[in-house]
């Protein structure tokens, strides 16, 4: 990450001292809405998180969490996990990949670059696959930077272009695939008419076909790979919009979940698996669903499930996912150079980290913290525990996820004194949000505000400090509204559920027996953002923060 032989050195803090047990607490997609019957944070009993609210107003406030405030193009941009934790760790705004990638395609640039002049030799003889998420969620991947990719691939020579398509219905409105593999077929279309061989050869739902993350159910990525490389699925069709509209009516199912399907031409034939000679590009800048088919598509070495065939393909990511791993090492734009954050300070500035959660959101705290980083700056000081999660389910079934499990982890690393940060995401709001399922998400709710309780009383126990915040928002508003905010209805008269994230900002609260009587938050940073937190928290260990990182939220006066 360039960092070596830096100087991490650190500036005490002219009034706070070291040494202090911090808790870091983040909620998973816990926003800062109005109060209606479809906050579900509101609707849930949250003891916990009111008291922090209603306690100390010097010590509880907003911070924004979308848009511009973490680096993506627009302030229509939701906030994700991977922008919310990499803002809060890094203590800096990076123009994240949604916006590199659109800057890239806009000016050319990514036709120029050694990604694209590696997948390039294979246009001539082979065919150039594309593989990702099919939506305008803009969390993953954008629809529109989809189809700029096919038009510009095709003005670069390639011949034969096969899209292997994965439906969202999470990061956007569940049906709004059928909408998505429409636009793209008709660009298709137009590229047939040009004289390119362009089709889509297969698909599935994101959540059942290949976007697991964190190695949580390879199943998932397998069923991918049969598809996508080996041209086998449970499902044929000779048309994806067809296919799509169709595996919808399939019992228990949404876009999140369609069943694998490949593509046949009218023989039978599967019209895109991936051969020898082939290229291959994984078209999602975002890391952490992309990880794990980077290494199956890029490993020689790999025992995760049995590939069965392994073509020889030249392929890239849209981005580089993993800086530590380099993976994948071709990538058509180069990804956020995120140095220096917080975790890599504080470990050379003597302080012990743990950090916890469970398998779905581990990396959140640890991978998208430490600025899309796998692996220990210095495993002398820190312990990164991974609880593993259920898989196999939608978490409406099991809306407690493991909140009691990483509190319990946090509260005995807390006991234990060993470590001066503790670290957690509690995932409940968020998983369990982008179900849909109200009733579940409001019983989340509540389990992620016990655990809060969990780890605020070892805290007070301590005589510690502790900071609870948030990365995005998603349980506080359940419904798609129109722009007077009521809840928009569908052409049958039913509402909208919504699935994704929101525009919200989220809170985050500050305490804890440790806290120096004069902190409270400043009133000069009125839009502060997640980037000002790892700034907050430095000062909490009783550092200054680096003069680049954003300013701080907090201020210490004499009383
Ligand atoms: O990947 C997902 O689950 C969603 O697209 C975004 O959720 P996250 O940003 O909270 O992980
Ligand atoms: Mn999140
Ligand atoms: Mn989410």
């Amino acid at each position: 990450m360039g960092s070596s032989g830096f100087n991490f050195k650190l500036a005490d803090h002219p009034k706070l001292p070291k040494d202090k047990i911090v808790a870091m607490v983040v909620l998973d997609g816990w926003g800062e809405a109005k109060p209606d019957e479809y906050n579900c944070i509101h609707v849930a009993e949250t003891p916990t998180m009111d008291s922090l609210k209603k306690g100390a107003p010097e010590r509880w406030r907003l911070v924004r969490a979308h848009g511009t405030a973490v680096g993506l193009p627009t302030e229509d941009d939701m906030g994700n996990s991977e922008v919310g934790h990499n803002a809060l760790g890094a203590g800096r705004i990076f123009a994240q990949g949604a916006k590199l990638v659109d800057s890239a395609l806009a000016t050319g640039k990514i036709y120029e670059g050694d990604g694209f002049k590696y997948i390039k030799e294979s246009f001539e003889t082979n065919t150039l696959h594309l593989i990702g998420l099919l939506s305008d969620g803009g969390v993953h991947s954008r629809l529109d930077q989809v189809q700029l990719l096919l038009k510009g691939a095709s003005e670069n020579g390639a011949k034969r272009i096969r899209l292997h398509i994965l439906t969202d219905g999470r990061d956007v409105l569940d049906g709004s695939s059928v909408g998505f593999v429409e636009t793209i077929e008709n660009d298709l279309a137009k590229l047939r008419e040009n004289g390119v061989d362009a089709q889509i050869a297969s698909g599935g739902g994101r959540m059942y076909v290949t976007m697991d993350r964190y190695e949580n159910d390879w199943e998932v990525v397998k069923r991918g790979w049969d598809a996508q490389v080996l041209g086998e699925a449970p499902y044929k069709f000779t048309n994806a919009l067809e296919a799509v509209k169709k595996l919808r009516q399939e019992p228990n199912t949404s876009d999140q979940y369609l069943p694998p399907f490949v593509i046949v031409d009218a023989s039978g034939k599967p019209v895109g698996p991936i051969v020898d000679g082939d290229a291959v590009v994984t078209f999602n800048f975002r890391a952490d669903r992309m990880v794990m088919i980077a290494k199956a598509l890029e490993y020689e070495d790999f025992d995760k499930f049995d590939r069965v065939r392994v073509p020889k393909i030249r392929y890239a990511g849209m981005l580089q996912y993993d800086g530590e791993l380099q993976l994948p090492s071709h990538y058509l734009v180069s990804p956020p150079e995120i140095d220096r954050t917080s975790g890599e300070y504080l470990t050379h500035n003597g302080v012990r980290t743990f950090a916890c959660s469970e398998t779905v959101k581990f990396g959140h705290v640890t991978f998208f913290w430490n600025g899309n980083r796998s692996g220990y700056f210095n495993p002398e000081m820190e312990e990164y525990v991974e609880i593993p999660s259920d898989s196999g389910i939608t978490f409406n079934v099991k809306p407690l996820m493991k909140a009691v499990e990483i509190a319990e982890k946090a509260r005995d690393a807390i006991l234990s004194r060993k470590f001066q940060q503790v670290r957690v995401n509690l995932p409940n709001g968020d998983m369990v949000g982008h179900t849909g399922d109200i009733e579940a998400t409001v019983v989340a709710c509540k389990a992620a505000d016990e655990a809060v309780k969990i780890i605020l009383d070892a805290i007070e126990q301590v005589g510690g400090i502790y900071v609870v915040t948030a990365d995005h928002g998603n349980a506080e508003d359940m419904v798609k509204r129109n722009k007077s905010g009521k809840p928009q209805l569908d052409k049958n008269g039913k509402i909208q559920i919504l699935t994704s994230h929101t525009l919200e900002p989220v809170p985050i609260a500050i305490g804890g027996p440790g806290l120096a009587p004069g902190v409270r938050f400043r009133n000069d940073v009125p839009s502060g953002g997640l980037a000002n937190v790892a700034a907050t928290v430095m000062n909490l260990h009783g550092f200054e923060a680096p003069s680049d990182y954003e300013p701080t939220l907090i201020e210490v006066v004499d009383n």
